[in-house]
């Protein structure tokens, strides 16, 4: 019989007789010693251990990524995350959008991330044209918390209310006069959230504003840059003409601010705040996508479930006994508190949350594994995918308000719903734009029964700075006969 051993030692006496070849037996050594027992004892060892500590699947840290990952063929960025997530599970690691990113979708590392108020830098660089370089999104931690302490007065529940029962009122006037009118609800909403964001930051009435104009504008710049950073094809011929209009208007607002004089002792808008800090380009103007898109989505899930827009009803006219509400009316309605929190779950207007991380860390993850985060790694928090996790919401893609009742909200984990971010830099207007979404939806319901008027299929999610209705959610307003 011969051995492996036989040949092995036949081998080395033909290697050390030969002249040039005297060396190599002891490189032959050493390549046996890889393979045989090196090898086989990092992998078991690193399989078991060293993966096992950071908690990435094998997969993730050697996959590339392939043509399929494509962020256009996917539908979007989280569209592109929700398929990664599904093959990899809670930690994917992404060379998308930045070198050094990781992807998680697990509120344990939300928790581990509360106190962290930086961010990724180079993945907010779409804004730049718009905002500058040194924009409020990319402050850093303590220079952001000095500036929401200063702004933090603005947020307040400002006299909005006159806006939305104007629009209202607008509504009945149609839907009295014309047999078979339609909405556009989520371009007359983008219409009431610009005119509410732009009144409390700067309590200035937007009068004379071309709208449409302004929304084309809008359009054209804020998603030309937002696709262009991840690589979606995208038309910038109107990227210039519109850019120079929102200039246009946000110099206007600024200027009839400074001209309506700005007064030392009373309370400051944001505005007043941005102007007296003498940097008025870190604004935040496009926060008002955030509620264009809340209120439509909550109007188009009613129309969906008729059984809770009659609920509705019920609540708002016993709290409202046929009177416009008052804020305090809006603190009252529970129900409604319920609805809109199911709607921010299902369809949440922001895609993602991003924190850097500027030192090293190793964090504990849900499944008591650790997660190891080198300094410089960006983590990204895909909000939709927290929200469809069904480890955190059970049957998660139904529309359910009553998750949110007061007893079985206790049973959320902290921080699995985040239609508003979360920890150092939670949305600064998250009470409030709660209330601006509660007032137009009630005043509605009081006065209507609210029906879709297209095909549910129509209604199509697209990804752009914010999460909109690609072809808008058209509406029917029924005068309720009370
Ligand atoms: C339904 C409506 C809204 C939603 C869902 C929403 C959501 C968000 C989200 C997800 C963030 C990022 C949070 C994070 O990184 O953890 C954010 C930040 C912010 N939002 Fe909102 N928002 C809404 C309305 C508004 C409104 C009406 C305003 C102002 C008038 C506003 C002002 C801001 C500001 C200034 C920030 C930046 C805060 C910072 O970077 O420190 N938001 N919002």
């Amino acid at each position: 019989m011969t051995y492996f051993s036989d040949i092995y030692f036949d081998y080395l006496d033909y290697l050390t007789h030969s002249p040039y070849l005297s060396y190599l037996p002891y490189l032959s050594y050493f390549f046996v010693l890889i393979l045989c027992i090196i090898l086989p004892s990092y992998l078991f060892f690193y399989d078991k251990f060293i993966f096992a500590k950071k908690n990435l699947p094998p997969s993730s840290l050697k996959r590339e990524i392939k043509e399929e990952d494509d962020i256009s063929s996917s539908g979007g960025f989280v569209a592109l995350l929700r398929k990664l997530h599904a093959k990899q599970g809670p930690v994917v690691l992404s060379k998308i959008p930045l070198e050094n990113t990781i992807s998680v979708v697990d509120t344990a590392i939300i928790k581990e991330s509360l106190h962290n108020g930086d961010r990724p830098r180079d993945l907010f660089k779409f804004l730049e044209p718009i905002f500058g370089e040194d924009n409020l999104q990319v402050f850093d931690t303590e220079r952001s918390q000095r500036f929401r302490k200063l702004t933090g007065s603005a947020f307040g529940n400002q006299r909005i209310r006159n806006i939305a029962i104007n629009l209202v009122n607008r509504w009945e006037k149609i839907f009295n006069t014309q047999e078979n009118a339609i909405i556009k609800m989520q371009q007359e909403c983008g219409e009431f959230s610009l005119r509410i964001t732009a009144y409390s930051i700067s309590g200035v009435q937007l009068q004379d504003l071309d709208f449409q104009k302004f929304r084309k504008a809008y359009d054209a710049i804020l998603n030309n840059v937002y696709d262009r950073q991840f690589g979606i094809a995208s038309d910038d011929k109107d990227f210039q003409s519109g850019f120079d209009f929102y200039n246009n208007i946000l110099n206007k607002l600024i200027n009839t601010k400074i001209n309506s004089g700005y007064q030392e002792n009373k309370v400051k808008d944001f505005l007043d705040i941005l102007i007296s800090e003498n940097n008025p380009d870190t604004g935040e103007p496009f926060s008002y996508e955030m509620v264009r898109v809340a209120i439509p989505f909550t109007l188009f899930s009613l129309t969906q479930y008729p059984d809770i827009q009659k609920k509705l009803h019920e609540e708002i006219d016993q709290v409202l006994e046929g009177r416009f509400p008052t804020f305090e009316d809006l603190s009252k309605m529970n129900y409604l508190t319920q609805v809109i929190k199911e709607s921010l779950r299902l369809h949440p207007p922001g895609s993602f949350c991003a924190r850097l991380f500027k030192s090293s860390n190793l964090f504990k993850s849900s499944s008591d594994e650790e997660l190891s985060i080198t300094s410089g790694t960006a983590i990204l928090y895909p909000i939709p995918l927290y929200h469809e996790n069904p480890e955190y919401f059970d049957d998660p893609l139904t529309f359910n308000p009553s998750r949110f009742s007061p007893e079985n909200s206790k049973k959320i984990k902290p921080n699995a719903w985040c239609p508003f971010g979360f920890g150092a830099r939670l949305c600064p207007a998250d009470k409030m734009a709660m209330m601006d979404v509660k007032l137009l939806i009630s005043l509605i319901l009081q006065k209507f029964t609210v029906e879709l008027a297209m095909k549910v299929e129509d209604v199509i999610k697209e990804e752009r700075f914010v999460n909109i209705s690609k072809n808008d959610i058209l509406v029917k307003l029924i005068p309720r006969n009370m």
